[in-house]
Formats: structure tokens, C-alpha cells, sequence
């Protein structure tokens, strides 16, 4: 069977989509996943959604990392799939759709390209050793560094990752130093494994990681460089509570095309 997708890119992010309102795909097959995320044998991308209809939300969202399994909450992705959906003429500039981690609310500029996409609150923030854990939908670490530009993220990264405290569930594995009035990200992804152009959930971890480390609270604007360009985190911190967290940037139709499956 020919479906046809999407590819999509959020600061060099990138997924393929398929709108599967009409549920015509099987989702189901991990095999069939990777392969279509495979740069050299398939289209090509760090994950790839589906699109379906839920009732009571404008859409629902269903995410798979590249190696084909089910994942935990995607920010950037989330952008993505909101620009899809403006696209496609499901909604125009404000939406509510249910995502792995429940109800999300976004907006998208007029023109499509810029989606600032509500994330869920975060209460927990704990440590291990140096570095920062928490969840901001998806599980992260994030650790303080120097000379970011030349360290090896992918395999000091995929060491933490397969460490003996996360090898069981995994962990996403952010290193960071200061840039500007904000942050310098790169990011080992669980699920990619492998470092990627960015990291929508990663970035809103460091962003709220860093507030407590320099004990900042109040309303919070953290601009954030990563290798695939910028994004932007808003949020409200009381010293103990993350809240009205926003992760925005921009999200690009790069191709479609069809695919047989
Ligand atoms: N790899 C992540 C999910 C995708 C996160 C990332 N692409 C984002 O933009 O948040 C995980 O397995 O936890």
C-alpha cells in the first residue's frame, strides 16, 4: 500500500508525519518504523507521528522514536504536528490536542512556521551527582559543562544513557554552558541513539534545570542555541514549581512524498 507523508523539521528536529485520521496505517509494526527512519534506507528521521482524530481535542498525536518504539513526549514533534495540522485545515492559529502526555495547547503564527507549544507542569527536580534529572514529558539529564563545541556528546552521552542507573528505561542526556543571556544545548537522545540537532523537551529540561542552579525565579524567558538553530523557553518558577511552560520555535515542511509500506 502508497501512503503518503510529510517530513518536518523544528530546529533540525526531524520526523516524518503521516495524517492517519482515517487510520489506514498499522503503527503497530516497529520494524516498519525504524525502516522508514532510517537515513540510508528510508526517508529519513529521528521519529515519526501519526495524526488521528480523538474526540474532544482537535487530534491526538502518536509518537515513535527512530528505532520504531512507542516513545515518551516529543516537544519538538508537538511543534511540528501543530504546523501539520494548520496545514492540513484542521485548525487556524490555537489548538488543544492530546498528546503520550496528555492535553497540550499551542499556537502557530499566521504564516505556520512558528509554533509556541504549551508543555506539562514539572514538580520534580532532583539530582545525581553534578548533573540535573527531571521529566518534562520525556526523562532528562542535564549536566553543566565547558567547551561544548568540542566534546564527544555521542559517546559521553550514550555512557550516561547505558549507565547502570538509566540502561533499564533509558534516559535523554543534555550537556550545557551559558551563551548570551542564555544556553548553549547539545543532546544524546534515548530512542535516536545518537546525538540530534536539537531537543524539544531536552532544552525545556536545561531551561528549568538552570533556573534552580542559579536559583532565578519568577516569570522566565531562556533563549537556548542548538546545533540546529534556536528555541525559546517561557515559563513561571516559584522556587519549587515549573508552571505555564512554553517551548517555542520554528517547524518546517522540508518534503512529501509517498511511501510504499
Ligand atoms: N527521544 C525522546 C523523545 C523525543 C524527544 C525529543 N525529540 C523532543 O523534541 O522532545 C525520548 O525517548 O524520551
Amino acid at each position: 500500500m502508497k501512503i503518503q507523508f510529510y517530513k518536518y523539521q523544528g530546529a533540525g528536529n526531524d520526523f516524518i508525519l503521516v495524517d492517519n485520521r482515517e487510520n489506514i496505517v498499522d503503527h503497530t509494526n516497529p520494524k516498519l518504523i525504524e525502516h522508514l527512519c532510517d537515513r540510508r534506507f528510508g526517508i529519513g528521521g529521528d521519529g515519526m507521528m501519526f495524526l488521528q482524530n480523538k474526540a474532544g481535542y482537535d487530534f491526538e498525536m502518536v509518537y515513535y522514536n527512530a528505532d520504531g518504539q512507542p516513545s515518551s513526549m516529543c516537544g519538538n514533534g508537538g511543534r511540528c504536528i501543530v504546523a501539520f495540522a494548520k496545514f492540513l485545515n484542521i485548525i487556524k492559529t490555537d489548538t488543544e490536542f492530546l498528546a503520550v502526555d496528555g492535553p497540550h495547547h499551542a499556537k502557530i503564527s499566521d504564516t505556520g512556521d512558528w509554533v509556541s507549544l504549551q508543555m506539562i507542569d514539572v514538580h520534580e527536580l532532583n539530582t545525581d551527582l553534578d548533573a540535573y534529572v527531571l521529566n518534562t514529558g520525556s526523562p532528562h539529564y542535564v549536566k553543566l559543562v565547558e567547551d561544548l563545541e568540542h566534546r564527544d556528546v555521542f559517546h559521553e552521552g550514550k555512557a550516561i544513557r547505558n549507565n547502570a542507573t538509566y540502561r533499564e528505561k533509558g534516559i535523554n542526556v543534555n550537556f550545557v554552558e551559558p551563551a548570551g543571556d542564555g544556553y548553549f544545548v547539545r543532546t544524546f537522545e534515548r530512542g535516536v541513539e545518537d546525538e540530534t540537532f536539537a531537543c524539544g523537551t531536552g532544552v525545556t529540561a536545561v531551561a528549568l534545570a538552570m533556573a534552580s542552579h542559579n536559583q532565578k525565579t519568577g516569570h522566565i524567558v531562556t533563549p537556548i542555541k542548538v546545533l540546529g538553530g534556536n528555541l525559546n523557553i517561557r515559563f513561571n518558577y516559584d522556587g519549587k514549581a515549573f508552571t505555564d511552560i512554553f517551548l517555542e520555535g520554528p517547524a518546517v515542511q522540508v518534503f512529501d512524498g509517498e511511501v510504499e509500506i
